[in-house]
């Protein structure tokens, strides 16, 4: 075995052969690359991805040991450390600056199950390492405090620079707020109109959020003015359209997109999630019965040209977690985990590409 003299430049030489594949720009020109240590026939250096739910981490990492070895040598010892750091568009926001992606769920039709997959959505990404928090904006269902079993819990309140700011709650590693946490049940629905948009900029402009990757905002189903405050109140990085496969909930589907697609809302569309796609019982996992039909979600987003992220399946244990107050991807048992962590993933991934390529999404001005 041959020594050779490796040095950072080389280095980076052979790493920018490797290309970001969603990106479509090479590891060193989209500043990926950091911490090279050279050695004698030895090699580390640190890939920084733009989310830790990367599905193409070992991708990359494949590529840059295949690049050091092909550009230089064979006989090298390639070690690639892969870290993240979220990319966002939202840097010098003036509400909630710590937050780097704000990211709406939105459905047409109620029922479909959009707390179920925002509320897993946001623990698989807690999972693959990011900062996450939830922003349960359903004023007609607050079910996101049932579903992390917190509906007993209370946000606190603490006084900052002579304002008071409301500390969201944290459960199992994620940090949310519901006007469900403000208001006994049952007396949500109650909360019309101006009162329930004034609880939402509550929840950004008085909320001390820190530092987060994503913020989910559950959205109540159809269009509202919810919607209408939530984009006059932050940028909001993109949505996330959630339907199932049945004609009725495809049909209201159209209608949320074509809503954020509006040129004066202008959020660019994330993806689409099809829920409940197709039935699987426990005992039969690889038995899938498509119960709502089929193939609605991936004509829905062909239409609209957005990306497809994923099908998630009506399983019962789905139901039950989020019942117990412990969403189904917490168990890694269940079906449905593997399913949520690959939407999540799907998800992460848009996000960095809408962060790479779109402008920054700007805050709806009202005309009056
Ligand atoms: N993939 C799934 N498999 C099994 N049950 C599910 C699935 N997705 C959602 N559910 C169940 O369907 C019901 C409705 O779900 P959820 O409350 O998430 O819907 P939603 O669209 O947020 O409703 P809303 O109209 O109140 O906003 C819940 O009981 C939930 O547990």
């Amino acid at each position: 075995m041959g020594e050779f003299t490796i040095n950072k430049e080389k280095v980076l030489q052979a790493l920018s052969t490797v290309q970001e594949p969603d990106l479509k720009k090479d590891l060193v020109t989209l500043g990926m690359i950091r911490d090279i240590e050279v050695g004698v026939n030895q090699v580390s250096f640190t890939v920084v991805l733009t989310t830790p739910a990367c599905p193409l981490k070992e991708l990359i990492r494949r590529s840059c040991v295949e690049a050091i070895h092909t550009q230089l040598s064979s006989d090298i010892d390639v070690k690639v450390n892969l870290t993240a750091d979220v990319t966002s568009t939202r840097s010098g926001a003036s509400v909630i600056p710590g937050v780097k992606n704000v990211i709406a769920i939105a459905s047409g039709k109620g029922g479909v199950g959009k707390s179920t997959v925002t509320a897993n959505l946001a623990l698989a990404l807690h999972r693959s390492g990011a900062k996450v928090g939830i922003i349960d904006a359903d004023i007609y269902g607050p079910s996101i405090p049932v579903m992390f079993g917190a509906e007993d819990l209370q946000p606190t309140i603490t006084p900052k620079d002579g304002k008071n700011y409301i500390n969201p709650i944290r459960q199992y590693g994620i940090k949310m707020i519901s006007i469900g946490f403000l208001t006994p049940p049952d007396s949500a629905v109650v909360w019309r109109g101006p009162m329930a948009s004034q609880a939402l900029k509550q929840f950004f402009g008085d909320t001390d959020w820190g530092e987060l990757d994503y913020l989910l905002i559950d959205l109540p189903p159809g269009t509202s003015d919810i919607h209408l405050t939530l984009v006059q109140t932050v940028p909001v990085t993109g949505a996330v359209i959630v339907t199932t496969p049945q004609k009725v909930a495809l049909a209201d589907a159209n209608k949320g997109l074509a809503m954020f697609r509006q040129p004066q809302i202008n959020v660019p569309i994330l993806g689409v999630i099809e829920n409940m796609a197709y039935f699987t019982p426990a005992e039969l996992p690889d038995n899938k019965y498509y119960i709502f039909g089929q193939g609605g979600g991936v004509k829905l987003a062909e239409r609209y040209q957005v990306p497809f992220l994923g099908q998630i399946p009506l399983v019962q244990s789905i139901r039950e977690a989020g019942d117990e107050g412990r969403p189904a991807v917490m168990n890694t048992e269940s079906v449905g985990t593997e399913a949520f962590r690959d939407a999540a993933e799907a998800l992460a991934q848009q996000v960095a590409i809408r962060n790479a390529g779109l402008e920054k999404t700007k805050v709806v001005e009202m005309r009056v």
